[in-house]
């Protein structure tokens, strides 16, 4: 619906209620034409009907309408297409629909034929319910016929056909079939085939139909045996055709077509007599006597005809039946949609009891229309507890009571007419008519017109004012003879048996004529529709060559007048044109009202309230009901509309911006979202390591104080960390401070558990830097160094000066290979000599003295046994080397030498005695002969000299 609102300037009003100037024909046309080239044929949505009957749970029916070839049967197919693809499957429904499917060809080779206007136009009126179950699946069908065009069994306009199944059967029936039927293949030569001479047609395939239409049958229930009645009497209904009469001489009627009538006693399994009789008397009953009185030429032709088109007429209600029987509900059914495919109001040239009975079933059709539709809105406003108005619009009650209300009807006079008496003819049906109806408003003859009227009416036309326009019905033949069902009522066709009943007969209190049927059978569809809830499909034809995309406007305002569209609207509008729950109202408009947008909180009602005060709605432009709100004009809706429309683009802007900032801002608060929890899982984590790491360090402290409380303790738990780290950090200590050179005596001191351990490394690396300092060392640099350990054992803490020789390096060319100066000063015990000892090799030198007495640069010998032997070692002799000094001395001997620690050093080493060299300052006691003994004193002075001091001691005096 609000769609429609939205379409509403693009291709003018979806809703003809909606139209502005809804009494403007022209502006209906219009609107129709807009949207016929736009290709929008449909007006409003046909397929609501389903959905409300699934809702609401109430039966439907649809009213389709409008003139042949219009599109009633393409909308119905919709409609049932619809069905068909939107419901629910149901096992049953397979073989339903197939049925269903197969009945169509059959409906349509008997009640459809070629006309002018549609090559397959349904020649009768159809209901069809359709029952579901309460899934909404459906389940079952019934067909109602109404109107069969009975009268084209006996004659059709130039350019059309009788019923497709004549054509079919001549077309596509077997050899053997036709020859046991006695018919030829010619349709030509048949009377009731000629009139219209178009026995072909281009869009028609005649044989392909009948193979269709054989198919079907047993698919749908027909016996074999049913199938040949039926043939039997399609058969006859030619061979009816084909019976001609004579006139004899004193003016009575005979056959003259006896083969004829032997087909017909043979085919419809009747009395050839009877029927003879029938087809040319009539048969009377007045007062309970039976008269029969000879029928003349004329008369007779018509008593065929009418046997002809009863035949066919009751052969197709039968077969509507046995269709009904084949689709009827196996299943129980809950609801009900009804599809009416009707004839619209016709208006032909010649317009006959046929169109009588269409235009009548249009007038009540329209007053269900208004009576539904009026009682809808009504009970919508008592619901709604709005106040009814009285609505203007023109009730066409007054024309369906002139033609059936009893006794004064037109209906009524007809059956008066047809059962009176004595001779009926078609003006005193009419004068009958004028006498009962002169002055009814909506009734003339041309008697009871003024002159201008009467002008163009002829003398056996009665005119009628239906509610969609005036329509004169021609009398002649109106009263036709039905008496022939009397000798078909013996019948051995079953199916004529059937369809034309004794009881029919025999009840000869008032037999029932066509118009009283008819009115009877209205009279029930109408009950049918009431009782449900209505839609209108209203198929209007766009021209009349069957052309796509043309639009022939005469011929549409034609049928907008005989469709009664114009007053079916003018009712509709007669209240208000629009309505909608306030919900539906409140959301649409909303956006119109800053109190109702985005979003009304209070109660509906008010907020309607709310909203059409603010668009300044004036009191008679709406009401609101309990639920809705009623809108009279759609000027006002329109307006609203407008201003909905103009709104849009700022309603855009507003749901784009708050759809984009919904949209920036879930995506923040994801990322926010994400963002904490990626916080909160990194802090925790750091938090955890930061917790474990503190309790690392509690432990770490507490087991750190316990081993320092516990530090002298053995080695424990409580103590071994501590000690551990204790251990450890003094070797990491000593790692990085190990004394890098054998001189260097430096050391870490280590802690007390430590100390002995620290002790054995000490050694350890001492060793280790020895025995590779050692291993590195020359060998000259390590006698060198041997001579300066004996050095050091001899003279370290003894001599002064030893300090100070420590860094002089000992030479080997010094009492080696060089010449060392060795000077003895003085023999003690002997005399002295002051001669200098010069080139004293080493070699030569073993003496081995008992003592070896330094001070200062001196030294004394002492042993000179000891001596004199070395002196005469012959190495030292071999040199050749002068040294007369040395072979002299006896007793012990002072010695000067400038190296004296190096010479003393090499002399205890070469003799193997180092422990045996004393070291004495100051003074020196010596051995003399016989016991005595000296005393020698060392000094130090300004030069070298031996002289004899004081109380007879020796006094050497050094130089330094
Ligand atoms: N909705 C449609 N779209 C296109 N063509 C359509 C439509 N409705 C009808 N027609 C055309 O009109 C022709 C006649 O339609 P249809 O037989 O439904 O008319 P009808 O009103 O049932 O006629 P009749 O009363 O003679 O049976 C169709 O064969 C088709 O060519």
């Amino acid at each position: 619906m609000e769609s429609a609102l939205t379409a509403r300037d693009r291709v003018g009003v979806q809703d003809f209620v909606l139209l502005e100037n809804y009494t403007s024909e022209a502006a209906f046309i219009e609107n129709l034409r807009r949207r016929f080239k736009e290709s929008l044929i449909y007006l409003f949505n046909v397929y609501n009907t389903y959905r409300s009957m699934r809702t609401e749970r109430k039966d439907q029916c649809i009213l389709i309408s409008g003139e042949s070839g219009a599109g009633k049967t393409e909308a119905s197919k919709k409609i049932l297409l619809y069905y068909a693809v939107t419901c629910p499957a149901h096992d049953r429904m397979a073989a339903l629909g197939d049925r269903l499917l197969q009945s169509n060809p059959v409906l349509e080779a008997f009640g459809n034929a070629k006309t002018l206007r549609n090559d397959n136009s349904s020649r009768f009126g159809k209901y069809m319910d359709v029952q579901f179950d309460f899934r909404g699946a459906p389940v079952g069908s019934h067909i109602l016929n109404y109107l069969l065009e009975k009268s084209r069994v006996v004659h059709q306009n130039h350019g059309e056909r009788n019923f497709h199944i004549f054509y079919q059967l001549l077309d596509g029936g077997e050899e053997d079939l036709l020859k046991r039927l006695d018919l030829e293949r010619n349709p030509q030569n048949y009377q009731y085939l000629v009139k219209g001479n178009c026995p072909r047609v281009s869009s028609i395939n005649d044989k392909n139909d009948w193979k269709a239409v054989m198919k079907a049958l047993p698919i749908i229930g027909f016996t074999e045996e049913e199938v040949q009645e039926l043939l039997n009497i399609i058969a006859s209904v030619l061979h009816l055709g084909n019976t001609q009469f004579g006139e004899g001489e004193d003016g009575e009627t005979h056959i003259t077509t006896e083969t004829q009538i032997r087909n017909l006693t043979r085919l419809l399994g009747v009395d050839g007599s009877a029927l003879r009789e029938a087809l040319t008397h009539k048969k009377l009953i007045a007062k309970g006597e039976e008269m029969i009185s000879p029928l003349n030429f004329e008369q007779a032709g018509s008593a065929r005809d009418a046997l002809a088109k009863a035949v066919y007429g009751r052969t197709f209600t039968w077969l509507v039946e046995k269709i009904n029987q084949s689709l009827a509900l196996k299943v129980p059914g809950s609801s009900v949609i009804g599809l009416l495919d009707i004839y619209g109001f016709e208006v032909l040239q010649h317009n006959s009891f046929e169109q009588f009975c269409i235009n009548y079933c249009n007038e009540k059709l329209q007053q269900l229309f208004i009576e539904l539709t009026l009682r809808s809105e009504q009970e919508e406003y008592e619901t709604e507890g709005i106040a009814w108005e009285t609505v203007q619009y023109f009730d066409n009650k007054i024309i369906c009571d002139l033609i059936e209300e009893k006794h004064k009807g037109i209906i009524s006079i007809l059956d008066e007419e047809c059962l009176r008496p004595g001779e009926a003819c078609d003006i005193s049906f009419l004068e009958k008519m004028e006498d009962t109806l002169g002055g009814h408003p909506h009734f003339i003859t041309h008697k009871l017109a003024n002159g201008k009227t009467r002008r163009i009416m002829s003398r056996e036309e009665f005119r009628l004012l239906h509610y969609a326009g005036e329509v004169n019905y021609n009398v002649s033949g109106e009263l036709k003879f039905i008496n022939s069902p009397i000798v078909m009522c013996q019948s051995s066709n079953q199916i004529v048996r059937q369809c034309f009943r004794k009881e029919e007969v025999i009840d000869q209190k008032r037999p029932e004529m066509a118009a009283t049927q008819f009115k009877n059978s209205l009279m029930k569809l109408m009950e049918i529709l009431i009782s449900k809830e209505p839609s209108y499909v209203r198929c209007i034809k766009p021209n009349d060559a069957k052309q796509p995309g043309r639009f022939d406007e005469v011929l549409v305002r034609h049928q907008v007048k005989y469709l009664g569209l114009m007053e079916n609207l003018r009712v509709r509008r007669a209240g208000f044109a629009y309505r909608r729950r306030f919900e539906a109202f409140l959301q649409r408009y909303k956006p119109l009202c800053p109190e109702t947008w985005p979003n009304w909180h209070g109660r509906l009602a008010d907020g309607v309230s709310t909203l059409v005060n603010h668009l300044g709605y004036k009191p008679e432009e709406y009401k609101l009901g309990r639920s809705k709100i009623f809108i009279r004009f759609p000027k006002t809706l329109f307006t609203t509309e407008d201003a909905l429309e103009a709104k849009k683009p700022a309603i855009a802007l507003t749901l784009q911006t708050s759809w984009r900032g919904y949209r920036e801002r879930a995506k923040y608060h994801r990322i926010r979202h994400a963002v904490i929890v990626i916080q909160s899982a990194w802090r925790g984590m750091k938090a955890r390591r930061r917790a474990k790491r503190r309790r690392q360090a509690a432990e770490l402290i507490r087991r750190f104080i316990k081993g320092f409380i516990y530090r002298h303790e053995e080695y424990c738990p409580e103590n071994e960390y501590f000690l551990d780290h204790v251990r450890y950090s003094f070797l990491k200590k000593l790692r990085k401070n190990l004394p890098k050179s054998v001189l260097d005596k430096s050391w870490p001191t280590p802690p007390p558990s430590l100390i002995e351990a620290s002790e054995h490394l000490r050694w350890l690396h001492m060793q280790n830097m020895m025995r590779k300092y050692c291993r590195r060392i020359q060998p000259e640099w390590r006698k060198q160094m041997e001579q300066k350990v004996v050095a050091s054992e001899i003279f370290k803490d003894q001599k002064d000066s030893y300090p100070q020789s420590v860094g002089k390096l000992f030479l080997g060319t010094r009492l080696e290979n060089e010449q060392i100066n060795l000077k003895v000063i003085q023999t003690l015990g002997n005399d002295k000599y002051g001669v200098p000892v010069t080139k004293y090799d080493r070699r030569g030198f073993k003496a081995r003295p008992r003592q070896l007495l330094l001070t200062s640069s001196f030294a004394v010998l002492v042993d000179r046994t000891k001596i004199k032997q070395r002196i005469d070692y012959p190495a030292l002799r071999g040199e050749k080397i002068p040294c007369p000094d040395l072979c002299l001395p006896q007793g012990d001997v002072v010695l000067h030498c400038d190296h004296v620690i190096e010479a003393v050093t090499k002399f205890a080493m070469m003799s193997g005695r180092t422990n045996h060299v004393n070291i004495s300052l100051g003074s020196i006691r010596f051995a003399l002969a016989r016991g005595k003994e000296g005393i020698v004193d060392f000094i130090r002075g300004s030069e070298l000299k031996v002289a004899k001091g004081k109380r007879g001691h020796l006094l050497v005096v050094s130089q330094g």
